[in-house]
């Protein structure tokens, strides 16, 4: 038996353990909004060599001369280091690692036009969170069409921008078809106050991210309704067991989704209006006007994914409850009524 000393010795040495990697690269973020700028803060915070490409020349100037990006991350201080350029050439030159943080609705186009300057030894990690509306593909589907050579990774967990710029803490996960591809990316990724985990389940980990901004959607919606905190439980958990069938349907595993990328962040979205899914669902739920919002990737996945189930006769009565709603097809109460009238059944 340890001795209580022994004990609480053990366990702050466990505490002071430092992540196994000093190594230092160039890494390529592609995208200059509130993902693209808040990863580019994260990697530049670990020591490494960060080059942002972003389309929007006011950003350009505001993060190389003022460490800022006032338009899509107001109010927060960046740390110095990051070089923004208009110029994708220059971005990806000999770049080790890239991360993609497009819109996933955009990201077919938009790493379609700087395909050909990409390395192909460099993986491409993509950020973003959503189903292409028009196919129905993951974005790593339809990015390892554009990128046959290279390793493709996505990254997803409970993160919000602004969070991470500022340097709070948080953990995500990083998946590969390739465990190695996964792991060595979590060890150059992970930095003081971001933790990643890794798993070669890359489906699970993309329809994680996707669906948890839908359920956020409806959590918002009823809690814009004023219908309380016990419906907007009961929501995200069977919302939850949807995810959960739709990955397995898709290939995803099921524990994958008890993850980060899943069940950690629909607590993130489903609750905050921090939210831009959730905070669009208040809106929606309390008919305010839904004009000139910023992006909220559900609302273009929710159809999609309805689409998806009824056509693989996947049981997601609420993910086509959202889709209805933000279709116009239903108001909150009739989805509610709906949701509440359907047959009773065993709960598992
Ligand atoms: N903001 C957040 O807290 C987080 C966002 N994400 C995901 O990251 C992705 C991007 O989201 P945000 O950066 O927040 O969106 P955002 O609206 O802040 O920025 C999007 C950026 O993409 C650029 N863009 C759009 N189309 C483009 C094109 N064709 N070519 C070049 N640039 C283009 C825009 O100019 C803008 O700079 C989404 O899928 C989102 O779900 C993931 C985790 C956290
Ligand atoms: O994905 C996110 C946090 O993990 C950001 O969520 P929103 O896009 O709903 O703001």
């Amino acid at each position: 038996m340890m001795s209580s000393q022994q004990v609480s010795e053990k366990c702050e040495a466990a505490f002071r353990q430092k992540p196994t990697t000093n190594e230092k690269l160039k890494i390529a973020v592609l995208g200059g909004g509130a993902w693209g700028t808040a990863l580019a803060s994260m990697a530049a915070r670990s020591g490494h060599r960060v080059a942002l490409y972003a389309r929007d020349v006011t950003a350009v100037d505001d993060i190389n001369r003022n460490n800022r990006n006032e338009r899509y991350l107001p109010g927060i201080a960046l740390p110095a280091g990051i070089e923004a350029s208009t110029d994708a050439v220059s971005v990806l030159k000999d770049a080790a690692v890239i991360l993609a943080a497009f819109p996933a609705q955009t990201m077919r186009d938009a790493l379609g036009v700087v395909a050909p300057h990409v390395p192909v030894n460099a993986p491409v990690v993509l950020c973003a969170k959503g189903i292409e509306r028009a196919t129905g593909r993951l974005m790593s589907e339809i990015v390892s069409g554009i990128l046959p050579g290279n390793e493709i990774a996505a990254l997803s967990g409970p993160s919000f921008a602004a969070d991470v710029a500022r340097g709070l803490p948080t953990a995500v996960t990083i998946a590969a078809a390739r465990q190695e591809a996964a792991d060595r990316l979590a060890i150059v990724l992970s930095g003081p106050a971001f933790r990643c985990y890794s798993t070669d389940d890359l489906i699970g980990v993309e329809i994680g991210g996707a669906l948890k901004n839908v359920l956020a959607l409806g959590a918002g919606a009823a809690i814009g309704r004023g219908l309380g905190a016990s419906a907007q439980a009961a929501l995200v958990t069977r919302g939850f067991v949807e995810l959960r069938r739709i990955a397995e349907a898709m290939g995803g595993r099921p524990e994958t989704v008890m993850g980060l990328s899943g069940l950690g962040d629909l607590m993130l979205t489903c609750s905050s209006p921090q939210s831009r899914n959730y905070s669009y669902g208040m809106a929606l739920g309390a008919g305010e006007s839904l004009e000139g919002r910023p992006l909220a990737e559900g609302v273009a996945t929710a159809p999609i994914a309805a689409e998806i189930c009824v056509s693989r006769n996947i049981d997601a009565p609420i993910i086509i409850a959202v889709s209805a709603l933000l279709a116009r097809h239903l108001t909150v109460d009739e989805a509610v009524e709906g949701l509440l009238n359907r047959p009773l059944k065993n709960e598992f």
